[in-house]
């Protein structure tokens, strides 16, 4: 197997005169998690969606398993396509609230022509398996399930086509903090069984260093850090990313008031 499942070389993006993303060089290797971390605006979700196939890059390659899948449009790789999946922020509009889940899970296999409906039928207490929710979910709607739920069916939705490569966008940034960690803890526990490779985007450095081995830090649509999860928090040069983590929101207030005294520290010091 390849030591590494996509590759962006020189990737750029221009939303007419704005130059959203600016020479972005960023691998993912299989079964391991790159956090993708910066401010709002900082090209973040840009990235996601180039790496995704639904958003478009203006020169540069994004090589996906050996084969460059930038300038191919997403209709024409579908076979490729199924290995990377999407898990989006938000729970309550991602999922159809008019399907059961039965068939939010199956549609994307039946879709895929992977399966026949009856088959793919077969499936869904696996996947409902996998994301810790009981079988009676099946047969329910949308709207009958909390946001972490839905969020634990938005996953067992994208793991249905066994995806080599999840992107997430702020997967959990609409939950509180409390089910936040439980999806956290259900995204690595997933990786650790499946061996799924996640890049996952967030603004909160906090949380993407629970989850990463490795962390790109973006900054106006440039990749300014990219290295193991430790020593990107940890090195004191790095004033940009220690002020992401500062000012990522913690529930404990004894470590709140440790970072705003840091913070503090660090902008007298700037
Ligand atoms: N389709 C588009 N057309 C024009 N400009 C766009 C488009 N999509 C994104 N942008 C711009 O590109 C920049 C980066 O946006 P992007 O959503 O990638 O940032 P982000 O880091 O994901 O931010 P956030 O954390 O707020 O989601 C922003 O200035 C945004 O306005």
């Amino acid at each position: 197997m390849s030591d590494v499942i996509v590759d962006c070389i020189g990737v750029n993006t221009h939303f007419g005169a704005h130059h959203v993303l600016k020479n972005i060089n960023l691998t993912v290797r299989p079964g391991e998690t790159v956090g993708l971390v910066g401010e709002s605006g900082s090209g973040k979700t840009t990235l996601g969606r180039a790496i995704l196939g639904i958003g478009p890059i203006s020169s540069g390659r994004i090589v996906f398993e050996g084969q460059d899948i930038g300038g191919v449009a997403p209709r024409d790789r579908k076979g490729r396509a199924a290995s990377i999946q999407a898990v989006f922020q938000d729970p309550y509009t991602s999922l159809n609230p008019s399907m059961t889940i039965e068939d939010i899970l199956i549609e994307p296999i039946v879709a895929r022509g992977q399966a026949a409906k009856a088959d793919a039928a077969a499936q869904v207490h696996k996947l409902l398996d996998q994301v810790a929710l009981p079988k009676d979910a099946a047969q329910r709607y949308p709207r009958e399930f909390s946001g972490g739920q839905r969020q634990r069916i938005a996953i067992a939705r994208a793991l249905a086509l066994s995806p080599h490569l999840i992107v997430c966008d702020e997967p959990v940034s609409a939950l509180d903090l409390s089910t936040q960690a439980r999806v956290l803890d259900l995204f690595v526990e997933i990786q650790e069984r499946t061996g799924v490779a996640y890049l996952f985007v967030s603004h909160d450095l906090s949380v993407v260093r629970h989850i990463s081995h490795r962390v790109a830090v973006m900054r106006g649509g440039e990749i300014v850090e990219f290295g193991e999860c430790d020593q990107v928090t940890a090195d004191p040069q790095h004033d940009y990313t220690k002020r992401l983590l500062l000012a990522a929101p913690v529930a404990d207030p004894v470590r709140q008031a440790e970072r705003r005294a840091a913070l503090r520290a660090l902008s007298r010091g700037a």
